[in-house]
């Protein structure tokens, strides 16, 4: 490859300088000015002949001189790759390099942070969720161990007949035919049964420990949202549950039935000849031994697997909820990438998995065929010396073919056992999380609430957010009831921030919030959301019908008008009525416009009938037609003495608010002007500089 790269013309071109890349080991030819070729040095009219034949001398002595350099450069190549196929192979063989997890433990994959969990342990708590049912697994297990014992009879019974039959004793022979018969109606009636229940504690297994883990997750803290993905926890109620419900039907009752099938043979052998059961035990021994690292291997690869699977699911979720974003800025591949990259990652562990299967396969193979030329190496010797009979070889044969059949399965059940430990790890560390404190706390609900609300001296870090600055600074208000509070700021400034505290959405870091005079910590917190109706930035939907979407949450009882008259309030009535299915169609996220989700959020809000209505930049994606009927609501709300409604609404369009009783203006956290819009205008502060440069923007 090299030497065709060179192409050496002397008397005519000037000569070809060879370079030697270090990293890639090919010759690049250059035309290199300085060097002349030895034709251009000795070529003239006297000397042709001679300088033709030091040409061709030179030519063939350079030319041996780069075969030797070719010889010595090809002898180095193929040492180093010699050398890299050694380090390989050495780093590939057991023990090596290759082996190694701890580079995959160190990938920022989610959930690396776990408390190890013993295999007792784990069965403790899987019993815990199968306890319910404990009939049925008794009832399993009770056909397992009577299945198991009628299949280990089964071997005997078959060389007995058979030998019966060639001595020519018919009524053995049918006695132990019935006998067989028998036995194979009877193993098969348990078997079924045992797959039966085992099949019924699987689903039961797994639909109480998804009920588990959802349950869980649905009372978690916000900031446990903040925190983790939603791809990693819908990988944990996916495929993680599924994994550990296989633990109870599949691995710890095979483990079980193999167990007792190997005990029987292994009797049976020793009954046989114990020389030959012990040669046959320590084969069975030497396996488990192998079994024992390779199963450590699995157990390790599994939790790694189930990290990285969680990590691919994050990827793979967030891409698709966001594949208008996606295609809009023409990211595909990239996404594919950043996808493909973790199933790399995923495909690396699992050749690694697959070698260690190769492995122990090959292993478990040797020894398996090994026991069977031992048994009739020695079984041969023993007929041949008249120890023992052809019918006791042949039983011998089989029931060391159970045996290790058996403990293969055995130590393979084990594996996948010690697999879903692992894989249960971060699963229980979910389960085991305690509901936020908000539902624990038993709090009050008043019997009326007026809508007095109070921020004293409120300041709030978020805590998955380590900052220097506070989100809010000592931030006061007061708000009365039946009063329309309109915040504005700049973008960041904590408009939202002060409504997710009023939800308790989070608690304050510092300070207060008080209703009718009462800490919000003190108050029921179901109740205190009952009486909220809120409307958030970017109201979602359910994928329900827009009726249900309208009474979501709401534990008052509803009727059909109700919901229309909410829907009228909200400007939503007339676009839902075109709809093919009016209140019944089904909506979603994505089938409804920005505006029109809006309304039946603000509709939502509405039904209930609230004490407090907050509504966050709720108008921001409606028409202008929409916003001047939204604001006659709030309008026709405040005007409501009746219903003695608290209205705070965050407004970015500052027009929305002008007719507000009160404005507060947000800078950096802190408050920094209140007052209605008249005064706020007199002050001639950030407030009139925002209502001027919007009124400005509006006129360009
Ligand atoms: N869940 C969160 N975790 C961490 N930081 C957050 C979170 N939500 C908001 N922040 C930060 O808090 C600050 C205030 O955000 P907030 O949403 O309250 O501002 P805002 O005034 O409502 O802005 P906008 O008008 O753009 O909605 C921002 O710097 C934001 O990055």
């Amino acid at each position: 490859m090299a030497s065709s790269l060179l192409t050496l013309k002397p008397t005519t071109h000037p000569i070809y300088h060879h370079t030697h890349t270090q990293s890639s080991n090919i010759f690049i030819p250059t035309t290199n000015t300085k060097f002349q070729s030895p034709s251009t040095i000795l070529s003239t009219k006297h000397n042709c002949f001679l300088s033709s034949k030091l040409v061709a001398l030179s030519y063939s002595s350079n030319q041996s001189t780069q075969r030797n350099e070719d010889k010595e450069e090809n002898d180095v190549e193929f040492v180093t790759v010699l050398k890299n196929w050694l380090g390989c192979v050495q780093s590939a063989l057991p023990g090596g390099s290759w082996w190694n997890l701890n580079e995959f433990k160190q990938v920022e994959s989610i959930g690396s942070t776990t408390k190890e969990i013993t295999v007792w342990d784990f069965l403790r708590r899987m019993w815990g969720l199968v306890v319910d049912d404990k009939w049925i697994v008794f009832t399993a297990f009770g056909s397992l161990v009577i299945a198991a014992l009628l299949e280990i009879s089964i071997p005997n019974l078959l060389a007995t007949s058979i030998f019966s039959a060639e001595s020519g004793k018919a009524s053995v022979f049918l006695k132990n035919a019935h006998l067989l018969a028998l036995l194979c109606i009877a193993s098969g009636v348990f078997s079924g049964l045992r797959s039966g229940c085992f099949a019924t504690v699987n689903m039961n297994l797994l639909r109480r420990l998804r009920e588990a883990l959802y349950s869980t997750l649905v009372f978690q803290d916000i900031l446990f949202f903040d925190k983790e993905t939603v791809g990693s926890l819908t990988s944990r109620l996916g495929p993680d549950c599924q994994r550990l419900s296989h633990v109870i039907g599949n691995d710890v009752h095979m483990i079980l039935r193999y167990s007792i099938q190997g005990m029987g043979a292994l009797t049976n052998l020793l009954i046989l000849s114990w020389p030959l059961a012990l040669s046959a035990l320590m084969i069975c021994s030497f396996l488990s031994a192998i079994f024992l690292i390779y199963g450590q291997y699995r157990k390790e690869a599994a939790k790694v697997t189930q990290d990285f699977t969680a990590s691919s699911n994050e990827v793979s979720h967030e891409t698709i909820s966001l594949i208008r974003t996606v295609r809009a800025f023409g990211m595909e591949r990239h996404e594919i990438g950043r996808y493909k990259l973790w199933l790399d990652r995923l495909a690396s562990i699992s050749l690694r998995e697959s070698a260690a299967d190769g492995i122990w396969n090959l292993s478990f193979n040797s020894l398996y065929r090994f026991t069977q030329v031992l048994a009739i190496l020695l079984g041969g010797l023993s007929i041949m010396t008249g120890h023992a009979t052809p019918e006791q070889l042949t039983k011998y044969v089989l029931y060391c073919e159970w045996l290790v059949y058996a403990a293969w399965r055995v130590q393979n059940n084990i594996s996948s056992l010690l697999q879903s430990t692992g894989a249960s790890e971060k699963v229980f560390q979910l389960i085991d999380l305690l509901p936020s404190n908000q539902f624990l706390a038993k709090g009050l609900k008043l019997k009326k609430l007026m809508g007095h609300i109070e921020f004293v001296n409120v300041s709030f870090y978020y805590p998955s957010k380590v900052s220097v600055h506070p989100v809010l600074e000592h931030v006061n208000i007061y708000v009365h009831p039946n009063e329309v509070l309109a915040i504005v700021g700049l973008s960041g400034s904590g408009k939202s921030t002060l409504v997710n505290l009023l939800l308790r959405l989070y608690e304050p870091s510092a300070g207060q919030i008080l209703i009718d005079n009462i800490p919000l910590k003190g108050l029921d917190v179901r109740w205190l959301r009952e009486n909220i109706g809120y409307v958030g930035q970017e109201p979602h939907l359910f994928h329900m019908d827009i009726k249900g979407n309208i009474m979501y949450g709401c534990s008052k009882d509803i009727k059909r008008e109700d919901v229309e008259r909410a829907a009228k309030k909200a400007f939503a009535h007339e676009f839902i009525s075109s709809l093919p299915n009016g209140y019944g169609t089904i909506v979603d996220d994505e089938l409804l416009s920005g505006g029109q989700k809006q309304r039946i959020a603000i509709a939502r809000a509405i039904v209930r009938e609230p004490a407090i209505l907050v509504l966050d930049e709720a108008t921001s994606a409606l028409d202008a037609e929409s916003e001047y009927h939204i604001k006659g609501i709030l309008q026709g709300l405040r005007n409501d003495t009746k219903s003695m409604r608290t209205t705070i609404i965050i407004a970015h369009r500052l027009s929305t608010i002008r007719a507000a009783n009160r404005i507060v203006v947000m800078d950096g956290g802190r408050v920094v002007e209140m007052g209605d819009h008249l005064e706020l205008m007199r002050r001639n502060g950030l407030y009139t500089r925002l209502y001027e440069l919007q009124r400005d923007a509006l006129a360009v």
